[in-house]
C-alpha cells in the first residue's frame, strides 16, 4: 500500500529534501518535487533522487502553448521521473501535443514513459474561487469535463480532489489513474486546502495514489505519521 502514498517534498532546499528522502524512503512510494523545491534546487536534485533509487512525481503543472509544454515534458521524461503533470485548463491541443511527443521520444530513446497526468481543478479552489475567474459551472461538472478532456487527449490520469474521484471513475473507467492531494487524516490541520478527505475515504472513493505533505512533514514523528496513513490505507482496501 505504501507504493500508493506520495510525499510532497515542499521544502526550501536540496539538502533538506534529500534528508526527507532518506527518512521516508521505506515509508512512501514516491516523492513529489514541486515548484518551490524545483525553483530552488533544480533538475540536479531530481536526477540525484532518481539515481538513489527514489521515484519522483515532478509536479510543475505545466500550462503554456502546446510546443513549450511538450518540450518541457520531454526534458522531464529525460530526468527519469515517474509522473508529471500539466493543467487540463491548458486545453486539448496542449495535452495532445505533450502526450504524443513524450510517448514518441520515450519510445525512440528507450526510456520508460512517466504517467502523464492533468490537474483538473485545484483542491485549494472553492466554488466561489471559480466564480471569481468567470467559471460559473459547478466544480464537480468542471472536474469531470476536464478529466474526460485529458483522457481524450491521451493522458494516463488526473490529479483531483478525492471528493470528485467517484464521478471521475464513473466517467473515465477503471484504468484511468486518479491522484488525490488534499488528503487529511482526521486530526490534521486543513491548512489552505478546501476539498479534503481522509486517506481511507480517498481510497474508498477510487483514488489510486494519495499526495500528502504537511500532515507528515509537520507531525511530531513524521515516520509514525506516514506509517499511520499507510495502515489506514490498508484497512480501507481490505474493508
Ligand atoms: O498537483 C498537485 O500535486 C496538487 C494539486 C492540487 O489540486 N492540490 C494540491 O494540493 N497539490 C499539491 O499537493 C501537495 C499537498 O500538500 P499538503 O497540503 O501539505 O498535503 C502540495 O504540494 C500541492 O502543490
Amino acid at each position: 500500500m505504501k507504493e500508493r502514498l506520495i510525499f510532497a517534498l515542499d521544502v526550501e532546499d536540496g539538502a533538506t529534501a534529500l534528508a526527507w528522502v532518506e527518512r521516508l524512503r521505506a515509508e512512501v512510494g514516491l516523492f513529489k518535487v514541486g515548484k518551490q523545491l524545483f525553483t530552488s534546487a533544480g533538475p540536479e536534485l531530481v536526477r540525484r533522487i532518481v539515481l538513489n533509487g527514489g521515484q519522483v512525481f515532478l509536479d510543475l503543472k505545466y500550462h503554456d502553448i502546446p510546443n513549450t509544454v511538450a518540450k518541457a515534458a520531454i526534458e522531464a521524461l529525460r530526468l527519469g521521473v515517474s509522473m508529471l503533470n500539466v493543467h487540463a485548463l491548458g486545453g486539448m491541443t496542449m495535452m495532445q501535443t505533450m502526450s504524443a511527443q513524450v510517448r514518441q521520444i520515450a519510445a525512440a530513446e528507450g526510456r520508460p514513459c512517466p504517467l502523464l497526468l492533468a490537474v483538473t481543478i485545484l483542491t485549494s479552489a472553492s466554488q466561489s474561487d471559480l466564480q471569481a475567474v468567470g467559471i460559473d459551472r459547478p466544480v464537480t461538472e468542471m472536474v469531470v469535463r476536464l478529466a474526460q478532456l485529458a483522457q481524450a487527449a491521451g493522458l494516463d490520469g488526473v490529479v483531483a480532489s478525492a471528493q470528485e474521484a467517484p464521478l471521475i471513475r464513473q466517467a473515465c473507467g477503471p484504468d484511468f489513474v486518479i491522484v488525490t492531494p488534499g488528503v487529511r487524516p482526521v486530526a490534521s490541520a486543513v491548512d489552505d486546502q478546501q476539498r479534503i478527505m481522509t486517506p481511507a475515504a480517498a481510497l474508498a472513493a477510487g483514488a489510486d495514489y494519495l499526495v500528502v505533505g504537511r500532515p507528515i512533514a509537520t507531525a511530531s514523528d513524521p515516520v509514525q505519521a506516514a506509517r499511520a496513513i499507510v495502515t489506514e490505507m490498508a484497512s480501507s482496501a481490505s474493508a
